[in-house]
C-alpha cells in the first residue's frame, strides 16, 4: 500500500535501510532537545483560519530568488544520497523536477555537482561549505556557474561537526573523508582548515554574481550582519538539530529574522516540516518557502526518484488542503493573522 503521509515514507525507509545509514540520517546531537523542538514548536503555533472565502481555485505556486515553482517548499542539501538509493541524487533531481520544485545540491553529494546538473530536470542551488582552502571553495563556486546553478547557499553553522552520538555508538563510521575526493573531483592540496568569518562572506561576493544565500542563520542579530555583507537570502536553520544542541527551534527563530530583514531579502527556514500545516505556518511567519531534509530522504530510500517526488507531492496536497480550510487561495494571501503563539 502507498504511504499516505511522510511519516509511514519514514517508518518503511528505517525499515529498509542499514541501521548504521539510518542512523547518520536520522541523528541530531546531544540529547537531541533542538531535533525535538523543531517538531514541538509547530504545536505551540494555533492556526486562526477565515471562513466565506472563494477557495475553489487554491494555487500553492510562488517564486524564489525569481524562480518560478509549484510549491513554496524545496529540497533541503543533505549529504550522502547514495546512502538511500544506488542512484543517489541522480533519483532526488529527478524527482525534486517531476515535482516541480527545486533542490539544493550538497558539496558532500556522492555525484559530482556537473552529474546532478544533467540529471536534474528543475532549478538547482548549489550548497558551499568551506572546509578547506578557499580555492577549493572557488573552484567549486565556478563549477557550479558553469554546470547552471542559480545560486550559492553558504552553509555557516557547521565549524566543526556537531557531536552525533548516534553515530558513534556504530564501529563502522560513514566514510566522509574517502569520498571527498570523488565529490570535488579536486585533489586537496592544502590540508588546512579555512576558518570561515564574515570575511569569507565579503570574498564569496567578490568572486561570484551568483546570489548568495546564508544557511544556518537563527538569530536577528547575525540576519542584521547577512544583510550588511551583501547577501541575497537566508536560510533559518539549525542543520536539522544535528549542529547546536540546545539552539532554538527553526520555526521559533523565524519571526525575529523576517522582523529584522524588514523585507530587504527573502528568507526561507528548514527543520521539522512534516505537514501542510507547518509549511502554512511557516509562511504565515514570513518564510518566502520552506526546505525540506530527511523526508527527501526517506523518499529516496524507499522508492527512488518516485518516492522523492511523491513525499513532495504529499507535502504539497496537505498544503492546498490547509489553505482552502484557512482560507487563503494563494500563497500571497497567508499572512501573520493567521497563526497565534499559545
Ligand atoms: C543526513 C543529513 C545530511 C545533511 N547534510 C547537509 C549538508 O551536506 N549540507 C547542509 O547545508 N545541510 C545538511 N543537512 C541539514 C539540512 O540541510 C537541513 O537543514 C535539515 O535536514 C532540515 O531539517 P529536517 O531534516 O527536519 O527537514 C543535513 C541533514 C541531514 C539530516
Ligand atoms: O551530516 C551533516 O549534517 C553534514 O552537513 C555533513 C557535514 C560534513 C560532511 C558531510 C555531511
Amino acid at each position: 500500500m502507498d504511504p499516505i503521509n511522510v511519516f509511514e515514507y519514514e517508518a518503511l525507509a528505517k525499515q529498509l535501510m542499514d541501521p548504521v545509514y539510518w542512523d547518520y540520517y536520522a541523528g541530531g546531537s546531544d540529547d537531541e532537545v533542538t531535533l525535538q523542538v523543531n517538531r514541538t514548536d509547530f504545536n505551540r503555533i494555533r492556526l486562526r483560519p477565515r471562513m466565506l472565502v472563494d477557495v475553489s481555485h487554491c494555487d500553492t505556486r510562488t517564486t524564489v530568488l525569481g524562480q518560478l515553482i509549484e510549491m513554496p517548499i524545496m529540497v533541503a542539501p543533505t549529504a550522502l544520497h547514495g546512502l538511500g538509493h544506488t542512484e543517489g541524487e541522480y533519483a532526488t533531481a529527478q524527482g525534486a523536477g517531476a515535482a516541480g520544485t527545486l533542490m539544493t545540491a550538497s558539496t558532500e553529494s556522492t555525484r559530482t555537482l556537473e552529474e546532478i546538473a544533467q540529471a536534474a530536470s528543475g532549478p538547482l542551488w548549489f550548497q558551499l561549505y568551506i572546509f578547506h582552502s578557499l580555492k577549493l571553495a572557488a573552484e567549486l563556486v565556478r563549477r557550479a556557474e558553469a554546470a547552471g546553478y542559480q545560486a550559492i547557499v553558504v552553509t555557516v553553522d557547521l565549524p566543526i561537526l556537531g557531536n552525533r552520538e548516534r553515530s558513534k555508538r556504530h564501529t563502522i563510521s560513514i566514510p566522509l573523508s574517502a569520498l571527498k575526493e570523488m565529490v570535488t573531483g579536486v585533489e586537496e592540496e592544502e590540508l588546512r582548515r579555512e576558518p570561515m568569518t564574515w570575511e569569507t562572506i565579503d570574498w564569496l561576493r567578490s568572486i561570484t554574481h551568483l546570489p548568495i544565500l546564508l544557511k544556518g542563520i537563527l538569530t536577528a542579530e547575525d540576519a542584521v550582519l547577512a544583510l550588511e555583507h551583501g547577501v541575497d537570502g537566508i536560510i533559518v536553520s539549525n542543520h536539522g538539530g544535528r549542529q547546536l544542541d540546545g539552539a532554538v527551534s527553526s520555526i521559533e527563530a523565524l519571526p525575529e529574522i523576517v522582523e529584522a530583514v524588514g523585507g530587504r531579502c527573502e528568507v526561507y527556514m528548514d527543520g521539522g516540516i512534516r505537514r501542510g500545516t507547518d509549511v502554512l505556518k511557516a509562511l504565515a511567519l514570513g518564510a518566502r518557502a520552506v526546505l525540506v531534509g530527511r523526508p527527501i530522504l526517506w523518499g529516496l530510500a524507499v522508492d527512488g526518484s518516485k518516492g522523492v517526488q511523491q513525499v513532495l507531492k504529499i507535502l504539497q496536497t496537505e498544503l492546498e488542503r490547509a489553505m482552502k480550510l484557512a482560507g487563503c487561495p494563494t500563497v500571497a494571501s497567508i499572512n501573520r493573522a493567521l497563526v497565534k503563539w499559545t
